[in-house]
């Protein structure tokens, strides 16, 4: 088919390393000469020191690339281990990747010619993966690279996942396997897998970065990006702005842009489009973008340079790490590492400017609002934001055009806290999940791919995704209560959520919830396995006349007052001894109070086990409707009145909670004082 085989050799000294070429988190590229050959290829040099935790991944993957044969696919010749490092040797593609050759030459995008051709044979590519039983999982600009003779390789398929790890175990099991703006809503979710279909999302995509020169929502950081994809609808080509480019480019790119997977076309099937009659010859590349281009290593010298003058830059502008990450992000490197923590601060820096937006009048805060669904300001809002709202009045099916409040309540309904569930979904996927997928055979229509058995889920992500649709049916019982609130709402986090209502926490990797924030927030609450279950200032709860007391320390929601600190026990509880009492006559208030403690943790077992079995049955009726989609479902009378139950026992658990909460504390503070006098006792013995 392609190049006729050839022995490289499996030495170091067989090569002479020269320029560098391309970089990524553990890998540098090399223009290199295979000297027993007098071929020119690239070496991708790995750091396996980088990487060493999964050996066995790296290995199955190059193994996998040196057995691609596919003219549209980067094979590796041969790979071995020199030293720390696995080189890979390949063929050397010298015009670079698109992504580089938009950012010398093209930065506002290519011509639709252009990437009708590059997209083609990308999509041949993908072909190939899909019908072999491959998802890439990586495609953007960065990863199509081009030859001297225009001729288009899609690279870096399957590796990404060890490559984006950065050496110690924990930060691998935090790291996502793609790149947040071409990454599928379903990837980012993992609520039910994802397959084949997660690179078409990836592929339109990265029609818009060919045609724009950025991808959608570039610009903002990993987290905003997430959450982004899941709450706005999808990014498009605008009739307005986009106005030079073809009705078929911008309905191919609407075909792709679905957020259900099984509405998308398969590859073969978007292979069929009329956009891609307008794909060219290689040829027509080599003249359109490469001719006048400097040598790829000159090039990507230079953009080093730039690189880190950008970085200079801001480093003298911000001067902290969290701001240098995300510029490193916006300018377009393209290997990122995610990591827990960068992401939980992320989060907690787009709380803090939604809530900056939220003490703004609500007409204009709604009118905001009105922008695709996610409370910011204009000044934050892309120009792709822009478009995504025309866009989803002219281009979309399933997106909703800007007026449709239900709808907008229903996408606010599952901020923040769906993206963070979509966080801890993303844990522990790694390329074991590719094998998982059913191979189909090369002779097995790629058309039949659309419902291909998604990836399998590990016990701890099923774990999580139980969790996930409890979640779920209490965000719906979330927007059905919103629904009836009248008067002017309050805003918090940067959702329509009223004060009163329910609010379930956010979900981090180890399955605990993060609280939400008060509206002035002091710092994040981690503690007590039992407050994930706390509601927000219940009108009929303990905590309405704590709440008028004067706050001594307030941690995340728990206002610890000075009342508490010197409490009255309720239920004609003694009042906490004095210190001239004597320590015997504390314990039957102790037992009372530990009696009573553990009758109240039965009480909220059982709740939770109610609230459970109405969810998870919630759950059930929505899987068997067929509608994945929780922003798009409007609930049945008899859900109503499920979500109604809920809230309910919500609420009788959240106030039983925060009693357990006020009992503990004076549990430990007569603890304290038992243990006081006990003290004094003995040394008076003594
Ligand atoms: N065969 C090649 N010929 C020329 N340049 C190459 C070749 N392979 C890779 N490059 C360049 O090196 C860059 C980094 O390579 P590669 O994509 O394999 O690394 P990576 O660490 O996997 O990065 P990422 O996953 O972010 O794309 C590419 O973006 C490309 O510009």
């Amino acid at each position: 088919m392609e190049v006729p085989k050839k022995n490289f050799p499996l030495n170091a000294k067989d090569y002479k390393l020269y320029e560098e070429v391309g970089e990524g988190v553990s890998a540098s590229v090399y223009r290199a000469l295979c000297v027993p050959l007098n071929e020119i290829v690239a070496i991708k040099v790995l750091d396996l020191e980088k990487c060493n935790n999964d050996l066995d991944g790296i290995r199955r993957e190059v193994q996998t690339m040196s057995l691609i044969n596919h003219p549209n696919l980067l094979r590796a010749y041969c790979s071995f281990t020199t030293g720390h490092d696995l080189w890979v040797v390949m063929p050397y593609m010298a015009g670079g990747s698109c992504l580089h050759i938009m950012k010398s030459s093209f930065p506002e995008g290519f011509e639709e010619p252009v990437i009708a051709t590059l997209l083609r044979e990308v999509l041949k590519a993908l072909i190939y993966l899909h019908a072999h039983g491959h998802i890439h999982r990586d495609v953007k600009a960065g990863n199509i690279l081009v030859d001297y003779n225009g001729t288009i390789k899609l690279a870096d398929f399957g590796v990404s996942a060890c490559m984006f790890d950065a050496g110690d175990r924990q930060r691998s099991r935090n790291t996502f396997v793609g790149t947040p703006c071409w990454m599928a809503p379903e990837v980012m979710q993992q609520l039910h897998g994802y397959d084949f279909k997660a690179d078409i999302w990836s592929f339109g995509i990265t029609a818009l970065e060919l045609a724009h020169g950025h991808a959608p929502f570039s610009k903002y950081p990993p987290m905003k990006v997430l959450l982004m994809t899941l709450q706005n609808a999808p990014p498009g080509l605008d009739y307005e702005r986009d106005k030079k480019f073809s009705k078929s480019f911008k309905e191919m790119v609407a075909a792709c842009l679905v957020k259900d997977p099984k509405k998308r076309p398969s590859s073969e099937k978007l292979l069929k489009h009329p956009f891609f009659k307008h794909a060219k010859t290689a040829d027509y590349l080599e003249r359109t973008i490469l001719d006048g281009l400097s040598p790829l290593g000159d090039r990507f010298r230079m953009l080093k340079a730039k690189e880190a003058d950008l970085l200079v830059q801001n480093k003298d502008l911000y001067g902290d790490k969290d701001h240098l990450s995300q510029q490193e992000y916006i300018r377009g490197i393209s290997a990122w590492n995610f990591n827990l923590e960068d992401l939980k601060n992320q989060a907690a820096l787009i709380n803090d400017y939604d809530e900056i937006s939220n003490v703004e009048d609500p007409k204009t805060t709604e009118q905001q609002n009105r922008v695709n669904g996610v409370t910011l300001p204009p000044e934050k809002l892309s120009p792709e934001m822009h478009n995504d709202d025309n866009n989803n009045n002219n281009n979309h099916s399933d997106a909703k055009t800007a007026d449709e409040i239900p709808n907008l309540e229903n996408s606010l309904a599952l901020f923040p806290i769906e993206p963070l569930q979509a966080l801890e979904g993303c844990f522990d996927i790694c390329e074991d999940d590719v094998a998982t997928v059913s191979p189909t055979g090369p002779d097995e229509n790629p058309l039949d791919t659309e419902q291909k058995s998604p990836v399998k889920l590990s016990p701890k992500a099923k774990d999580q995704e139980t969790e996930r649709e409890n979640i779920e049916s209490l965000l719906l019982k979330k927007s059905l209560q919103r629904s009836i609130i009248t008067g002017p709402k309050k805003y918090m986090s940067g959702s329509l959520l009223p004060d009163n209502v329910v609010f379930p926490n956010k979900l981090f990797s180890n399955g605990e919830r993060e609280h939400p924030q008060p509206r002035f927030r002091v710092e994040r609450n981690y503690s007590g396995p039992l407050q994930h279950l706390h509601k927000n200032n219940m009108s009929n709860s303990l905590s309405d006349d704590v709440s008028e007391k004067p706050v001594v320390q307030q941690k995340g929601r728990f206002k610890v007052t000075e009342a508490d600190i010197s409490p009255k026990v309720p239920g004609g509880m003694p009042s906490p001894p004095s210190s001239t009492i004597p320590v015997a006559s504390l314990l039957p208030s102790l037992q009372s109070i530990l009696q009573h403690n553990t009758s109240q943790r039965e009480e909220i077992l059982g709740l939770i086990k109610s609230v459970e079995q109405t969810t998870s049955g919630n759950h059930m009726e929505h899987v068997e409707s067929g509608n994945g989609d929780i922003s798009q479902i409007s609930p049945t009378p008899r859900e109503r009145e499920l979500h109604s139950q809920v809230i309910l026992l919500q609420q009788s658990v959240g106030s039983l909670v925060e009693q357990l909460q006020r009992q503990k504390m004076r549990n430990a503070q007569l603890e304290k004082k038992v243990s006081d006098l006990m003290k004094k006792n003995s040394i008076k013995e003594i």
